[in-house]
């Protein structure tokens, strides 16, 4: 290995507990974008990321995008920060993208620990809100360049950085802003790398070149003027949960078969060298088990299970907002429900389509009921899917990276979740997108979010959270340390790779 790689990598392996301390500020900022009483919060990360940015001596533009309307209220959208760090016109420009925001947490949905507060347990795991998804990947790259000021050494490329704060929530204002920028700030970009998504499982390091897309929907059911007694009431009105749920029920089958006729239509058919390319994957169908932490996969073997993960669409029920869900037994009819379910969209489908499908689908429906209720139904956010061709030299620098940091040859993967921005970068600014991932698989399988699934039972809750897996978007999320640690020098070795390899 090259005397300069081999330098960073033991600065890196030296000051381990300063990068998590960074980390460990990020965490300590509740950054939750989907909620309007969080706002201010994923501001002062915006302001954290800046601050850190100016003080190694980045130039940062934070770019106001407007407002939207959440929870009833017009707010300011957070900023979208473009750093730029390094303007030498004889080197290659990276563009990498991350996301500063999170997801919702609170201590008693079941976290072992306060989630807002980074906390390494005897595993080394780092655990809290946003440790792998997505602060840990973005503050990696600072990590690299602080590592590079203390060796006395200039990064080989140049970096163009673009963190936004709404990822977890459609990534409001950033399509836009990246058009009207791609010959502007983005001009000289050569190429684009994520790190914004996991490993397969736990022990292969891999190289990302597919995500689904996903169209977000809210279903309301409106009745009566306000919730009533069902002692009272109850036989006498048309209940909008009863609606709710039937209609809920009509979208998708317990073995995931989406019934909303045409939905599977433009779904891009399996050629034989893509069906290849699952045959040769490190993953076993039981680290799907470890991952889920249960024994209810609907597939049998890794090959289907992850074809059902990564290139067919999937429609997902998470949550009635208005129903009674508290512990104790409420005999209340609620007067408004809204039923929240989501579609990942895979290569041919298109998101305009998804959702006038599912509109029609969802009021002829509700018309056979006869109820009084009224309905209505809206796409709240939506990303298209993306897949890319991983034999460009940005994944073949990627490649050698991850075999200079971990000895081996990564696999190349896709990925079940959703980067709205990604697709975007690829088109609109004509370059070659890569996912380079820092967490592992079991960063991200969803635990129980113990709140909504077993409300009334401490004991049973108790007894489920012990054997729940972390989750991204659920609890105990978290990110190994040697996952941080060796995730930093995968990124400062791609840069290496990206500055050594013919394009
Ligand atoms: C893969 C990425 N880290 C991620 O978690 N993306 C989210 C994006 C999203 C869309 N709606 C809400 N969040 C995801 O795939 O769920
Ligand atoms: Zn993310
Ligand atoms: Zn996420």
């Amino acid at each position: 290995m090259a005397p300069h790689l081999q330098n960073f990598f033991a600065y890196v392996d030296s000051h381990q507990e300063g990068f998590i301390d960074r980390l460990r500020k990020a965490v300590e900022i509740p950054s939750v974008s989907g909620d309007a009483a969080y706002r201010n919060e994923v501001f002062r990360m915006g302001e954290f990321m800046a601050t850190e940015l100016k003080k190694l001596g980045a130039s940062v533009q934070k770019r106001d995008v407007g407002t939207q309307v959440l929870n009833g209220q017009t707010i300011q959208l957070p900023p979208i920060i473009l750093s730029t760090y390094g303007t030498d016109p004889t080197k290659k420009t990276v563009l990498v993208y991350g996301h500063y925001d999170v997801q919702p947490a609170l201590k008693e949905d079941g976290w072992n620990t306060e989630p807002f507060e980074l906390v390494e347990d005897a595993q080394h795991r780092l655990n809290g809100r946003g440790s792998t998804d997505d602060k840990g990947p973005i503050l990696g790259w600072l990590n690299v360049i602080e590592a590079h000021q203390y060796l006395g050494v200039d990064l080989p490329v140049n970096l163009k950085m673009c963190f936004e704060g709404m990822e977890e929530s459609g990534s409001e204002g950033l399509d836009e802003l990246i058009i009207a920028e791609a010959k502007g700030y983005f001009a000289d970009v050569d190429a684009v790398c994520i790190s914004d998504n996991y490993w397969l499982g736990t022990k292969k390091p891999c190289l990302t070149y597919g995500l689904r897309g996903i169209n977000y929907f809210l279903l309301e059911v409106k009745g009566p003027s306000r919730d009533l007694h069902s002692g009272v009431f109850g036989g006498t009105v048309h209940e909008p949960m009863t609606d709710l749920t039937l209609l809920l029920s009509k979208l998708v089958t317990p073995n995931g078969e989406i019934l909303i006729p045409g939905i599977s239509d433009d779904v891009a058919v399996v050629t034989a060298s893509e069906s290849s390319t699952y045959n040769t994957l490190d993953f076993e169908i039981g680290e799907l088990e470890e991952a889920v932490g249960s024994k209810t996969l609907i597939h049998n073997t890794a090959k289907e299970a992850l074809m059902h993960r990564w290139r067919y669409p999937s429609l997902s029920l998470h949550g009635i907002e208005g129903a009674f869900y508290a512990p104790g037994e409420k005999t209340v009819v609620p007067a408004k429900v809204i039923g929240k379910f989501s579609i990942r969209s895979v290569p041919d489908m298109d998101p305009e389509r998804i959702t006038e499908l599912v509109t029609h689908y969802v009021k002829a429906e509700f018309a056979k009921l006869g109820s009084k209720n009224t309905i209505s139904i809206r796409c709240t956010h939506g990303a298209k899917p993306w897949v890319a061709t991983p034999n460009h030299w940005n994944y073949v620098a990627a490649a050698k990276a991850v075999k200079h940091v971990f000895n081996v040859d990564p696999d190349y993967t896709r990925e079940g979740g959703s980067i709205p921005v990604t697709l975007t970068f690829q088109d609109a600014l004509g370059k070659n997108v890569l996912l380079l991932p820092m967490g592992r698989g079991d960063d991200v399988s969803l635990g129980w979010t113990s709140r909504d699934w077993f409300p009334r039972s401490g004991k049973m809750l108790t007894d489920r959270i012990v054997r729940a897996s972390p989750g991204a978007h659920s609890i105990n999320e978290k990110l190994d340390r040697s996952n941080y640690i060796e995730g930093i020098k995968l990124l400062g070795a791609y840069l290496y790779e990206i500055a050594a390899v013919q394009t």
